[in-house]
């Protein structure tokens, strides 16, 4: 989720005309453009079937968001410390240290602004050679790439992205000031406040009692389409209180919907032993608040015992949930003004303190490069601890792309040929489509949909919620 990614064209960052934008380019644009796309070897083509999302490819995406989003990014980070300098010598340093402080931040910046260059320069991928506790992992990855695909425009996107938001953590973990400091700390405690009066309207919404599938399938839905706070205004056609309006207007564009199927299985008395779920969750703000709201209902409806919600280990793609963003918000609803708001802020940390909801433990696995078909060989204890879940839900469009490996898929491959063995147990995805990554889609509607809007794929105005059944697997 990244609401930094603003129209690159008001940063003065990018040409306008770069990539997915789709507008007539002007002629300095267009030399421009030549020039880099021959200077990189980037190819006037749309992402082949089968291939890896790459920026290598000019009409995808993963270009996109290489050329025009992630600078912005990391332009932004640059503005805020410059503009919070003080702000954060103040918290982060005693008086006395203040004047090396400072420097640090100079230093930090001017990583910052190194590692800009190497994305708008195609430069290979950096060892990490500080004190990141997953350094082995991720060099050990870098290594392993072949010569070809270890920089940010010939490897995939999804490796590319990772690489760039871990190195970016990495500068402030082996600092000396600012370990402990998020550069989107704000942005994510904004995305909530922002957002309280959703809150509140999704808190009144769901105070019903029925048990019924439509409930469910409904609740599915809102939680689907919450997953939006990172785009874009522009491209989001519904907004929270759009949705919760009247939340079949939307049903047009949920492409697959196996809510049925999920509450089947949620429900299937084969599986009474075994109620615990495991969230894999995404965003922080209304997004997070509506993951409590769907674990709620399924302890309270019997659905689970246990709802295990895990975390990033650390800042990643902007507005990822880490355990102090968990922790943040659970705090900042039960003390809200509103006693409505308090009173469910309170409810979530009693379940906490009961056992009904749970934090993970934290796994580098999931700021890892790595897709989840490798999880049983690179994390095996995390592999196995959700195998002892009913259910695992993955949020948002990152966690889709490492369950498919990137790979642009044939829209209609079955999403478990996708997982490539990848199923601890039962999967439940839950995802607006803000790339070309996709499966699962019944015989013809892509076609229809590329007719109608060419940019259905990472316009983030579609969703699906899809499930696979791990149970004739493992034979519950
Ligand atoms: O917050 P989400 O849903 O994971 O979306 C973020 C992802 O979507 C994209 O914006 C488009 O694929 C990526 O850059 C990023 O991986």
């Amino acid at each position: 989720m990244e609401s930094s990614s603003k129209d690159p064209s008001s940063e003065g960052d990018q040409p306008e005309d770069e990539g997915m934008t789709g507008s007539e380019p002007s002629k300095i644009s267009r030399l421009l453009r030549t020039e880099f796309d021959a200077k990189y070897q980037i190819v006037n083509l749309q992402t082949p079937l089968n291939a890896f999302m790459s920026g290598h490819y000019k009409q995808s995406f993963a270009f996109f968001t290489l050329r025009s989003r992630l600078p912005v990014i990391l332009t932004n980070v640059i503005d805020t410390l410059t503009r919070d300098k003080s702000e954060l010598v103040a918290q982060f340093a005693s008086h006395e240290f203040s004047q090396a402080a400072r420097e640090e931040l100079k230093i930090i910046i001017g990583l910052i602004s190194r590692l800009k260059y190497e994305l708008q320069t195609d430069k290979s991928f950096q060892n990490f050679t500080g004190e990141e506790p997953d350094k082995e992992v991720w060099n050990n990855f870098i290594s392993s790439l072949p010569d070809g695909e270890r920089s940010f425009y010939r490897a995939s996107s999804l490796h590319a992205e990772c690489y760039l938001h871990r190195k970016l953590h990495s500068f402030l973990e082996n600092s000396v000031f600012l370990k402990s400091y998020d550069f989107f700390a704000k942005v994510k405690e904004q995305a909530l406040t922002d957002s309280i009066d959703d809150v509140l309207a999704l808190t009144k919404y769901t105070r019903r009692s029925e048990n019924e599938v439509e409930v469910f399938d409904e609740l599915l839905r809102i939680n689907m389409w919450s997953n939006c706070n990172d785009l874009a205004t522009d491209t989001v056609k519904q907004t929270n209180r759009q949705v919760l309006e009247k939340v079949s207007a939307t049903d047009e564009h949920v492409l697959v919907n196996q809510a049925a199927e999920i509450w089947r299985c949620l429900e299937n008395p084969k599986l009474k032993k075994q109620k615990q779920v495991d969230f894999i969750l995404d965003n922080a703000g209304y997004e997070l608040f509506s993951d409590f709201i769907l674990a709620e209902f399924m302890i309270e409806k019997g659905l689970a015992n246990k709802v295990r919600f895990h975390v990033k280990a650390h800042p990643w793609f902007v507005n990822d949930v880490t355990e102090r963003d968990f922790k943040w918000t659970l705090e900042y609803l039960s003390q809200h003004a509103d006693y409505i708001i308090s009173l469910i802020g309170k409810k979530f940390l009693q379940f906490i303190d009961e056992g009904k909801f749970e934090l993970a433990p934290i796994s580098h696995f999931w700021t890892s490069p790595h897709s989840f078909y490798s999880m049983a060989q690179m994390d095996p204890n995390l592999y196995s601890s959700l195998q002892q879940s009913k259910l695992v839900v993955f949020k948002g469009e990152l966690n889709y792309r490492k369950l498919l490996q990137d790979v642009c898929w044939m829209p209609t491959q079955e999403l478990s040929t996708c997982l490539r063995g990848f199923l601890p147990s039962n999967i439940c995805v839950l995802r607006r489509v803000k790339s070309e990554v996709m499966s699962g889609l019944p015989d013809g509607v892509g076609q229809a949909l590329s007719r109608k809007d060419p940019r259905w794929m990472v316009s983030g105005s579609y969703g699906v919620i899809q499930f696979v059944d791990g149970t004739r697997e493992f034979g519950y």
